[in-house]
């Protein structure tokens, strides 16, 4: 029996000739958050259109608590999906105030419980002090509070969120993501979101797919998207780092310019193969006592970090995070080491 609450398998979506979901498959279980990362036009709206039910599908199918949705063949029109809906724009009713707002999906209840289903939304997003209040009259995040409360108020099975801090400015934009996802985990609400921001992926995603042309790269949480990515193009989206050519001397160690690496587990390449071994900016860390040395070619202020670049004795760069009580200057060598919990390396392509 599958117990997944949203299932893919294998969809294709196209418009007219042009491929935009190429064979796509996840499950996501109930109560997780699961999230479509990646760059422009790579199809994650598709995807989640596919989901509502806004799009057919050419080929594969979806199922939403068991229930086949959308096969090549036949589709159940979105209002019969229990789906809820948040989008960019928040697409509120501007004519009805913030508690009629919430209360709109709630007709089939009765006036006593809907009532009271929407005091208790009012109360979970912190909106109370503004029931009566019209949606031109509140904050651009007061306004996707209410959207969100709208879509979750009816208690849909799963909840799909387009974008929907993209029009707020960033800071706002951290802290209500991580409003959003208490307030999902409370709910023990299921929900698929759709972002190009990574730190808001992370913020509220347990399991994100990172998408390229219209097919998942991979389907994990933000630690093994970061630590062990499964390709190069997710290496490269994700995080930032440099590669560093490397070679591999036996099934466990690889070695680069800065030292010997090793892998607690098995490598899949062959001795002596040439392979390009990702530095990430925690894996070269400061150290006054160490004598390997580099120099500070760039210096990034972040806060709490400096993100330096330094360049090795070969020329070559690379990126170190480091605490910014060490403010050191362009041109200074400083001392430096290296911690790695997994090696990730790809052969080197020519
Ligand atoms: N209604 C449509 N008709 C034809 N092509 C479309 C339509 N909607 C989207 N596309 C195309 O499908 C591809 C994927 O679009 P989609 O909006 O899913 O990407 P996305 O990853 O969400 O991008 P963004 O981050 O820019 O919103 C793009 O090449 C786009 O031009």
């Amino acid at each position: 029996m599958n117990t997944a609450l949203l299932q893919l398998t294998h969809i294709r979506q196209s418009y007219d000739e042009h491929h935009v979901i190429n064979d796509l498959s996840l499950s996501l279980w109930k109560g997780e958050i699961g999230c479509f990362l990646g760059p422009s036009g790579c199809g994650k709206t598709t995807a989640l259109r596919c989901i509502a039910g806004f799009e057919s599908i050419s080929d594969g199918e979806i199922l939403i608590n068991n229930r086949c949705v959308s096969d090549a063949k036949s589709a159940i029109p979105p209002e019969k999906r229990q789906i809820g809906m948040v989008f960019q724009d928040y697409a509120l009713f501007p004519h009805l105030d913030v508690e009629a707002n919430i209360g709109f999906g709630l007709h089939k209840l009765a006036r006593s419980e809907r009532n009271a289903r929407v005091e208790e939304w009012l109360h979970i997003v912190q909106l109370s002090n503004v029931a009566k209040k019209y949606p031109h009259e509140l904050s651009g995040g007061q306004q996707q509070r209410v959207a969100l409360a709208r879509a979750l108020a009816p208690q849909p099975a799963l909840l799909l969120l387009d974008e929907p801090f993209s029009n707020l400015d960033v800071s706002l934009r951290e802290q209500l993501s991580l409003e959003v996802r208490d307030i999902l985990k409370n709910q023990g609400a299921t929900a698929i979101l759709v972002t190009h921001d990574q730190s808001e992926a992370f913020a509220i995603a347990d399991k994100i797919g990172v998408m390229y042309d219209g097919n998942i790269q991979q389907w994990d949480t933000a630690y093994n998207l970061y630590h062990r990515p499964a390709n190069r193009l997710v290496a490269d989206f994700i995080g930032q780092g440099v590669f560093l050519p490397g070679k591999v001397i036996d099934s466990q160690q690889i070695e680069i310019e800065l030292g010997i690496l090793k892998s607690p587990e098995p490598l899949t390449f062959a001795k002596n193969n040439i392979v390009d071994v990702l530095m990430r900016p925690d894996t070269i860390v400061h150290d006054h006592a160490s004598s390997l040395l580099a120099t500070v070619t760039h210096k990034a202020f972040k806060g709490a970090e400096i993100l330096y670049t330094l360049q090795l004795t070969s020329g070559r760069k690379v990126l170190s995070l480091v605490s910014s009580h060490y403010n050191h200057d362009i041109g200074e060598r400083i001392g430096i080491k290296l911690i790695t919990e997994y090696i990730v390396a790809f052969k080197t392509v020519n």
